[in-house]
């Protein structure tokens, strides 16, 4: 059985550089994040998810963080235009993933940027985070590709945090956890449920009720199994020490 594609991409061995821009920059140790990278693959393929690569970019630090260079929905893949220029290079070896699986691919376009981490997709509803790395052109261009698939776009300004999908992600049944003080959460359409740990905001529904989260969310996966879901636990202490997240080390194509 397998629920559709799993896209990573290994990190590389300059991973310690990756950007840090809202916590302090701290040591990271690439022999772990590889491991911990390991782990993360095993989680998805034993929930079900065939595990594609995409091609290294060991030039680029935050590679690894693959679900920033596209926004795949029903079968179209909008790479994007990331809004660090450094991560521009990045999109390339994801185009070549998308296409490979068969994905319409479109782009957002210059001068427009966009990261998939602003991406928050609940049934025909996609929230866009607005902030420092996603703009208002990148927004507007997501929006008319979209509507193709029958989806409404809706804004969010963000505060102090990287991406919207670091303050809020949706479960199963769209309830959405969230660190509601670093958003505006009055654009929000379902039912929102504050959490008391930074990494409880971050799930990633994997199907059949499972439910992806960090290590460092403890209190999360207990409010997740309470709330009849299953958890998924995995350690990625070395990526949260670069702001990424369960979400943005895979993009998930369901099957058709
Ligand atoms: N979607 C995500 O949460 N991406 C995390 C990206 C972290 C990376 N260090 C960056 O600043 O771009």
């Amino acid at each position: 059985m397998t629920r559709g594609i799993a896209l990573v991409r290994q990190p590389g061995d300059r991973l310690a550089e990756g950007l840090v821009t809202h916590i302090e920059r701290s040591d990271v140790d690439v022999a772990a994040a590889r491991r911990q990278h390991e782990a993360y693959r095993a989680a998805l393929a034993g929930a079900g998810w065939q595990v594609h690569e995409v091609e290294p970019a060991d030039h680029c630090p935050d590679a690894v963080f693959v679900e920033d260079t596209v926004v795949v929905c029903a079968d179209l893949a909008v790479l994007t235009r990331p809004g660090a220029p450094e991560r521009r290079p990045e999109v390339a070896g994801t185009e070549k993933a998308v296409r490979a699986v068969g994905l319409e691919v479109v782009r957002i376009e210059a001068p427009g940027t966009l990261d998939g981490g602003d991406v928050l997709q609940v049934g025909s509803t996609v929230y866009v985070g607005l902030g420092g790395r996603t703009d208002a052109e990148g927004v507007r261009q997501l929006a008319a590709h979209l509507a193709t698939r029958g989806r409404t776009v809706v804004p969010v300004p963000l505060r102090e945090v990287l991406h919207l999908k670091s303050a809020v992600t949706a479960l199963p049944d769209g309830t959405l956890l969230a660190l509601p003080e670093l958003f505006d959460a009055t654009a929000l359409r379902q039912p929102v449920r504050p959490v008391d740990e930074e990494a409880g905001c971050h799930v990633v529904p994997l199907g059949d009720g499972l439910v992806l989260l960090a290590a460092s969310a403890p209190r999360t996966a207990a409010l997740v199994a309470d709330l009849g879901f299953t958890p998924v636990v995995v350690d990625i202490s070395e990526y949260e020490k670069l702001e990424g997240c369960v979400t943005c080390l895979s993009v998930l194509i369901p099957a058709s």
